[in-house]
């Protein structure tokens, strides 16, 4: 399967965040999306999974029998917020099942809700606890783990880890990487050394484009500077337009 973005553009009044992007994303790999603060990964992020509109163009799934599909559902996308929004008035506990029995034709995992967010790594104790009183970390687990069990062909995950702890980040990426044999999965990060780890291709948002870093790159010993190399011309670029 995959994702195609044909020739989209879009700007928010005077700023162009895309500008005639063309880019294809595929099952079985991690695409780590990076790029400038204010770039617009959240925003291709909420494009593509229709809670905005692109100015023109499209965003398509190719199913695997070459189908072009542009009416999907934004139930096809597993989306993870940088901000998260969960019903303060439920326990963790509540909320999980909940979703969990919404989602029962398509979960991907067996266990109980309980055992799920023991999992990650939330307490039995703090799994009665409404989701109110939970840490920032712990409200972005319980977003991260419902989209997870949610059987979905794409995953966007805008900086899933950063609120995690060592012990959460480690299971999580495990989590990441079972996704991707099955799933497209689009994360978007600024740590560097994340995106070299988990990622099978780095895409930079920049000059309103997609551009794939080449693979000589990603492994190279001057990863972070050929990237803030690229990142900072787009700086120049803006500076001058
Ligand atoms: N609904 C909106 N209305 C107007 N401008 C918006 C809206 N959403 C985003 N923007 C602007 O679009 C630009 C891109 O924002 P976006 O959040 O997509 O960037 P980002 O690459 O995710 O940034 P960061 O790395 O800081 O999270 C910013 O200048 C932002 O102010």
């Amino acid at each position: 399967m995959q994702l195609a973005l044909e020739n989209i553009d879009k700007a928010f009044d005077e700023k162009k965040l895309f500008n005639d992007v063309t880019f294809k994303f595929e099952t079985g790999k991690i695409y780590g999306l990076l790029g400038r603060n204010g770039s617009g990964k959240t925003t291709l992020f909420n494009c593509i999974a229709r809670n905005l509109s692109v100015d023109s163009g499209s965003i398509a799934i190719i199913d695997d029998e070459g189908r072009k599909i542009t009416d999907y559902e934004n139930t096809e996308i597993g989306f993870v917020t940088t901000t998260t929004h969960l019903p303060d008035f439920m326990t963790g506990l509540e909320f999980v099942r909940f979703v969990m029995d919404l989602n029962r034709e398509r979960l991907t995992t067996t266990l109980s809700a309980s055992d799920n967010l023991t999992r990650y790594g939330i307490k039995v104790s703090d799994q009665n606890k409404l989701l109110r009183d939970y840490s920032h970390g712990m409200k972005n687990k319980v977003q991260m783990l419902v989209t997870e069990v949610t059987n979905a062909p794409i995953y966007l995950l805008d900086e899933p880890l950063t609120s995690f702890d060592p012990v959460a980040a480690y299971e999580v990426k495990e989590r990441i990487r079972e996704l991707k044999s099955r799933a497209i999965v689009i994360f978007s990060t600024h740590i560097l050394e994340l995106a070299k780890e988990l990622c099978d291709e780095i895409v930079l948002l920049h000059d309103q484009k997609l551009e794939v870093l080449g693979n000589d790159k990603l492994q190279s010993q001057d990863f972070e500077k050929e990237i803030v190399m690229i990142l900072s011309e787009e700086h120049d670029n803006d500076a001058l337009s």
